[in-house]
């Protein structure tokens, strides 16, 4: 079952065209990292998910559901945490999510057994503190709490981690992974490091568009570069190597920097296999030999040129 489907979403600021199609499929139980650079429209896009902001055209529904603007029904399934949340700074955690609870109508005992679960969730169990004292990553694993309250099947963070040092990053993501079993989770950031650590699946934002949707694996093997590394730490030996007969053929698509060779080719495994027999032949011993995997980096870097 898909949590969210958009479909065609189009949405004009002025003469700016933020959103111009965008088509996007979230299954259930994944962790889905939404990428673009700033001004890309994921902000714009998690507003128009919420019934927050009105699209041009186009379609959003959560669990099936149609989102209507103006009309939050469908926020029933759906916990949000913005960019910068923002509390009573008077408050403690625990006085904050009662708050929270009784806005819901929930009963004391159910606040209570919630909040219980959601302090501990989110380590902050036991602060006494106000929340005007608390770091940014508090903050955000308040907002999570609070996000999560209504117990949503679809939580989505516009940048939870952007602001934060490794460690409140660490601290947000942990909470991610913990709450996919119940909840999928939908978060929008700059930062790869952290989509390559929690998510299954990409969109990436370009120019208004999806330009690269998937699971990791997916995208890595789409867009695998049939590259080869090969590296010699002898200079004789890798002159050597390039003036072989046997490899003159592959060295027509390659480029050396320094020890090392990087050799494209349009089948991986005949070049493999070739580069070790000539190696055997020849007995020259690289230090190293592999296919380069492509990084997430540098294929974000390609989508949103
Ligand atoms: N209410 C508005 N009126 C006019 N322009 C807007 C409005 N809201 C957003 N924009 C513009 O739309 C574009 C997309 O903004 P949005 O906040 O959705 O991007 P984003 O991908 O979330 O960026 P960031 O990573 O910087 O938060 C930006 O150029 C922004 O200036």
């Amino acid at each position: 079952m898909n949590i969210l489907e958009i479909e065609g979403l189009r949405k004009k600021f002025g003469a700016h065209q933020v959103l111009d199609g965008l088509n996007i499929v979230v299954p259930e139980h994944s962790v889905f990292g939404f990428l673009g650079k700033n001004g890309a429209g994921k902000t714009t896009t998690m507003k128009i998910v919420l019934g927050l902001l009105k699209a041009d055209a186009g379609e959003v529904r959560v669990l099936g559901e149609k989102v209507e603007y103006g009309q939050t029904s469908t926020n029933r399934f759906v916990g949000y945490l913005p960019d910068v949340p923002e509390f009573y700074s008077y408050m403690t955690p625990k006085e904050y999510l009662r708050l929270c609870g009784r806005i819901t109508g929930m009963t004391d005992k159910q606040i209570m057994r919630k909040s219980e679960e959601l302090l501990e969730l989110t380590g902050l169990k036991g602060v006494k503190k106000r929340i005007g004292g608390f770091s940014r990553g508090m903050k955000q694993r308040l907002g999570i709490a609070q996000a999560l309250f209504n117990e949503p099947k679809l939580l989505i963070c516009d940048e939870p981690t952007s602001a934060l040092d490794p460690v409140g990053r660490r601290e947000v993501l942990d909470i991610m992974e913990q709450v996919r079993e119940k909840t999928t989770v939908i978060f929008s950031t700059h930062v790869l490091s952290d989509v390559e650590r929690i998510c299954d699946r990409v969109a990436v934002l370009n120019d208004g568009k999806t330009v690269m949707e998937g699971t990791l694996g997916e995208i890595k093997e789409r867009h695998r570069k049939n590259s080869l590394l090969i590296e010699f730490t002898r200079k004789e030996s890798m002159d050597r190597f390039m003036e072989e007969p046997l490899f003159r053929q592959l060295l027509k698509q390659s480029k050396r920097e320094g020890s090392q060779i990087i050799i494209h080719t349009k089948d991986i495994e005949q070049a493999e296999a070739e580069i070790i027999r000539g190696l055997n032949e020849t007995r020259l011993m690289p230090s190293r030999l592999e296919i380069l995997e492509p990084s997430l980096e540098g294929l974000f870097m390609e989508a949103i040129q």
